[in-house]
């Protein structure tokens, strides 16, 4: 039997409760299956481990991920720590210290998920945003001085580099040719910013010469938001720089329906560490402790998991039942209209999985 050794880090607020209803889909799925199973481990980083010890994870924590397969996360966040220690000590020190470069984003609307959009538009959303993962505004180069005086200073410094940017258009490039309509578009603000933009333009303008089936486009990065809300059938693959896809994926959420549907995958592409799978929202401060967050961002991560681990089967069944799941609409959670718990989804996803047939076990789809 296959096993899969997952490190799950839970981590604070809705975080934790998604990746438990998480873990229990995952657990049905691989008792189900028969030919693999999981091994979990689980970690309580996070903050209320930093108001115990002052740490969010310990001081050798990226070096004990290395020897798991995959890791499953939550969120970070709390209402009484500030957001770039939570931040940076445990979601960045992860995906920046196993170098997971690249960050998938999927976005569909799933069925009967009525979004913001007109339906004739909403239908029409299918696009994966590749978000680079490792550098730009992102690198943490910067700092402080002059503290309190009227001459204080904060600086905050962008950082492209040419390795950086051709891994991940590279990445980008290959993710777009795998799907049907073969398109990319790139997001850039090189009218604004003259350095670091125009180098990340020079060198997808020279990836993309290795390319020639694919359809590419270019837009700045805020035309690109109109563009998702007027013209989504237009979009197929995104690539855009850290921040920029961090901004234009809560978008892309959001307009399918709900900012708790959107998955993600932090991935070494290489495979020599391992890549992290988590909900593209946070710790929800509005939900902590309500129980009715929606796990379907986690299913969905989940799924991106399994995929990643070779277990394209189970992540297809998982998606088919989250399908169905929004095809009913008996258990939706309030942000998707219902009055469901996350506890009532998490039953629904099981049951369903259950009770699925050899027809929906062999399909095999890709989940993104
Ligand atoms: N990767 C991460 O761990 C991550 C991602 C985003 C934000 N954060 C952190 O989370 C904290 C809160 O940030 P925020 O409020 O900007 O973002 P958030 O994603 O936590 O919440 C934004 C809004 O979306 C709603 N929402 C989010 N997830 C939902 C779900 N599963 N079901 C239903 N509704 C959901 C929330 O209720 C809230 O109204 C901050 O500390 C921030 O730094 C962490
Ligand atoms: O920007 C981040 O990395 C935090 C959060 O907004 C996310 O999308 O993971
Ligand atoms: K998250
Ligand atoms: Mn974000």
């Amino acid at each position: 039997m296959r096993q899969h050794k997952i490190a799950l880090i839970p981590g604070d607020g809705i975080g934790s409760d998604v990746i438990h209803a998480g873990r229990r889909v995952l657990d049905t799925l691989a008792a189900n299956d028969g030919g693999f199973g999981f091994s979990f481990e689980t970690f309580d980083w996070g903050s209320d481990r930093y108001r115990r010890v002052g740490r969010m994870m310990p001081e050798d924590g990226v070096d004990t991920l290395r020897a798991f397969d995959a890791i499953y996360f939550g969120a970070v966040g709390d209402p009484q720590i500030p957001d770039h220690i939570t931040l940076w000590e445990l979601r960045l020190a992860i995906c920046q210290g196993l170098d997971q470069y690249a960050n998938v984003r999927p976005s569909r609307l799933l069925p009967n998920i009525t979004g913001p959009l007109r339906p004739e538009l909403g239908r029409e959303i299918d696009w994966v945003i590749v978000r680079e993962n490792s550098e730009g505004e992102y690198a943490g180069a910067g700092g402080r001085a002059h503290r309190g005086l009227p001459i204080e200073v904060g600086l905050d410094v962008s950082v492209f580099t040419r390795t950086g940017v051709e891994r991940i258009a590279r990445f980008a490039c290959e993710l777009a040719m795998s799907r049907p309509r073969r398109k990319l578009t790139i997001v850039t603000k090189s009218n604004a910013q003259r350095h670091g933009m125009v180098l990340w333009d020079e060198v997808c303008r020279s990836v993309i010469k290795d390319f020639p089936e694919l359809d590419v486009d270019w837009m700045l990065v805020d035309a690109m938001t109109m563009r998702l809300v007027l013209r989504p059938g237009t979009v197929d693959t995104v690539l855009a720089t850290n921040l920029h896809a961090d901004v234009l994926s809560d978008l892309a959420s959001a307009l399918s329906g709900s900012l708790g549907i959107g998955a993600t995958g932090n991935l070494a592409p290489d495979r020599s560490t391992p890549s992290m799978f988590e909900p593209i929202h946070g710790s929800g401060f509005d939900l902590i402790g309500k129980g009715i967050a929606n796990p379907i961002g986690a299913f969905w991560s989940a799924a991106l998991m399994l995929e990643h681990l070779g277990e394209a089967t189970a992540a297809n069944r998982l998606m088919r039942a989250i399908e169905r799941v929004t095809e009913l609409g008996t258990a939706l959670t309030p942000d998707l209209g219902g009055s469901a718990t996350t506890e009532d989804v998490t039953n629904a996803v099981i049951g369903l999985i259950e009770g699925q047939n050899e027809a929906g076990k062999r399909d095999s789809r890709s989940v993104a």
